[in-house]
């Protein structure tokens, strides 16, 4: 029988560093544990995502429902032919944003019930949680200043538009999940530079995956985890998802 799966996710602002921390989670991973390492996202982690995400964060105006349901419609293919077989052949699975996303944009944000909003995203993905998520902190505006200072050419999408008010209640959405379910959370301040947020991830994983103790390691990374990669990464993830 295949060693269970595990699925862990990126959650937080556009711009916190999502990307960036997953990529250099998942090379760690393979690297230490051999184990096959999946990195995904939402929306548009597949073919037909691709459509989807183009429709909603560049297409026609819409409703809130008209949105959560595309997410919704988003999560439940990516889950069925991305996530769930990788998770069943045992795979390690990294998702920079998931179903909290829904909740924290679409509830949060626009307004929708949450319950209804996460029940909806439950549906989609026949109930499957994260085993845990990273929730990436960081204020809208110094959020918002990065990702400037990143691509300051590029137009903004339709949520990039929805100001800092909304930003606001997303970020407070987060933290509020956040903290009901310290089990499967973990809060970290994204203002931090790469390779010390990175450190405190693997710190966490090893605990909670039982790897060899890589306190010692964590910390050697402040110099192998150079921003000047990670800015490649976050630059050839951000290629596929105009
Ligand atoms: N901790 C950090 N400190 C400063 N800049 C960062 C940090 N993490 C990521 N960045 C930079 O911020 C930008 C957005 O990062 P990215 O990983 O694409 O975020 P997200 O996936 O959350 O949108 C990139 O230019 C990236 O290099
Ligand atoms: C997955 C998901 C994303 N979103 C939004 C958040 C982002 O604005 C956008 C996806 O953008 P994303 O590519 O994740 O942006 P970034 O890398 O900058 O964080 O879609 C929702 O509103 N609901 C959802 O369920």
């Amino acid at each position: 029988m295949n060693e269970p799966g595990y699925f862990i996710s990126f959650e937080g602002g556009e711009g916190v560093g999502k990307s960036t921390q997953s990529r250099l989670l998942g090379d760690w991973l393979a690297d230490l544990t051999g184990r096959e390492v999946v990195l995904t996202f939402e929306p548009g982690g597949t073919a037909l995502g691709k459509e989807l995400r183009a429709a909603v964060m560049h297409g026609q105006d819409m409703g809130a429902r008209a949105e959560a349901l595309i997410y919704a419609a988003d999560r439940a293919h990516h889950v069925e032919t991305v996530v769930r077989p990788a998770l069943d052949r045992g795979a390690v699975v990294i998702t920079d944003r998931y179903l909290d996303s829904s909740v924290a944009y679409q509830s949060g944000g626009r307004d929708l019930p949450g319950h209804e909003v996460e029940h909806l995203s439950l549906w989609a993905a026949k109930g499957l949680r994260p085993d845990i998520t990273i929730l990436l902190d960081l204020e809208p505006a110094a959020a918002a200043a990065r990702r400037a200072g990143a691509d300051g050419k590029g137009a903004l999408d339709r949520l990039e538009r929805a100001g800092l008010e909304f930003h606001t209640r997303v970020r407070d959405t987060f933290l509020q999940r956040a903290a009901a379910d310290p089990e499967r959370w973990v809060i970290l301040d994204a203002a931090l530079p790469v390779d010390d947020i990175q450190a405190q991830i693997r710190v966490d994983l090893s605990a909670r995956l039982g790897l060899t103790p890589v306190v010692a390691e964590a910390g050697a990374l402040a110099e192998a985890a150079a921003v000047a990669e990670a800015d490649a990464v976050a630059e050839s993830l951000g290629e596929d998802r105009s």
